[in-house]
């Protein structure tokens, strides 16, 4: 059995977290935390969430003695807090010698000039970010096996590199397009006008400069062109994508590139049809589908999510359990 501590498990992505780590028989919640100010401390998570109201488990302040007693009594923690916050309390707890999850993009380049350029800071910790790994679990699971630091993908991120990993060899120099869609729940749960209800209404932002960019390109290993949207729903994310291919591939090509997924129970892979979000909300699954054409070979794939879920939660809970073989 290992003891796990979720940090900020009143957050979106902390709640899922709990919810999935509580029905496995071999890991145990040893606290659910937030800020020590929070407003929510010492609630119970049912309060925030009534659909949880099986779990009895109340939301404590992380507060010097708290850090010092999951020190104490955990194997693992789980960050699912904003990046800034993850810089900080991820070095820590790794240099305790915990095994950390780190749902945040604190920890997802190994270049320190990234850190200051997408995400506004220094990054404080190199020697703690050259154990990282990244924790894209169809694809790096001997890393994940390894190291006791696994940054855990963005959302964008996974839903574009489970389409596009494969394609990677087939590719020319044209840049992939990526236009991908999130449900608000992307966005995290604090206060902010541009997800309140009434100002919520389909549009792109973070044009040629969102953050999943640079990731994105740096786990591909080729640029691309990335343009996320907010979609007026909850969860999910579809991401469809344009990707010019080598002269002289043929659909079998492909057809055996994304056989890499054949033993990948999560990723489904359609050819000619075309995945939607109802399908893949509330599971830890991956739906692709693409369609080529030999003439122009261009080739668009589209990559279905839950952006709680295969986007965070249910992508740390592989991470963990690849981690610890279970
Ligand atoms: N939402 C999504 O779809 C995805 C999010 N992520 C990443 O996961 C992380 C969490 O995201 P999300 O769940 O959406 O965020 P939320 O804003 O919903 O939740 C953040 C949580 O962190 C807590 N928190 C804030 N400050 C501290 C602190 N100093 N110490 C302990 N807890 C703290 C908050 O509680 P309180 O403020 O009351 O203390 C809350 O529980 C972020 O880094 C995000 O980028 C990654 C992939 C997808
Ligand atoms: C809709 C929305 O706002 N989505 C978030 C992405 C959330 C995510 O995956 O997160 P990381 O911050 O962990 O990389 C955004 O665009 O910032």
């Amino acid at each position: 059995m290992k003891s796990i501590a979720i940090i900020g498990a009143s957050g979106y992505t902390g709640a899922q977290m709990t919810a999935l780590i509580y029905e496995q028989p071999t890991l145990s919640i040893q606290g659910l935390y937030v800020s020590e100010n929070s407003l929510d401390k010492d609630k119970l998570l049912s309060e925030l969430y009534p659909n949880y109201s099986h779990i009895s488990l109340a939301l404590q302040p992380l507060s010097p003695h708290a850090k010092d007693t999951i020190v104490a009594e955990c194997d693992a923690v789980v960050l699912a807090t904003d990046h800034k916050v993850s810089l900080h309390l991820a070095a820590w707890f790794y240099q305790q010698g915990l095994v950390v999850f780190d749902l945040s993009g604190a920890y997802r380049f190994s270049d320190l000039a990234q850190y200051p350029k997408w995400y506004g800071f220094e990054h404080e910790y190199p020697q703690v970010l050259a154990q990282a790994v990244y924790g894209l679990a169809e694809w790096d699971q001997g890393q994940i096996e390894q190291t006791k630091m696994i940054a855990v993908p963005g959302c964008y991120p996974t839903a574009s590199l489970i389409a596009l990993k494969p394609l990677a060899p087939l590719m020319t120099q044209t840049l992939p397009v990526i236009n991908a869609v999130s449900g608000v729940t992307g966005a995290g749960r604090k206060v902010q006008l541009h997800t309140s209800f009434c100002e919520v209404s389909l549009m792109p932002y973070g044009v040629l400069g969102h953050r999943h960019q640079p990731e994105i390109a740096t786990h591909l290993g080729h640029e691309v062109i990335f343009t996320p949207h907010l979609g007026n729903f909850k969860r999910g994310i579809l991401a469809t994508i344009t990707v010019e291919l080598e002269a002289g591939t043929t659909t079998e090509d492909i057809e055996k590139a994304y056989g890499v997924y054949d033993n990948s129970p999560l990723v489904t892979v359609k050819h000619n049809q075309f995945p939607k979000l109802d399908d893949v909300v509330q599971t830890p699954n991956c739906h692709l589908g693409w369609k080529f054409d030999e003439q122009t070979h261009y080739l668009v794939v589209s990559s279905a999510i839950d952006n709680l879920m295969k986007g965070a939660a249910s992508q740390a809970l592989q991470c963990i359990k690849i981690h610890y073989k279970l």
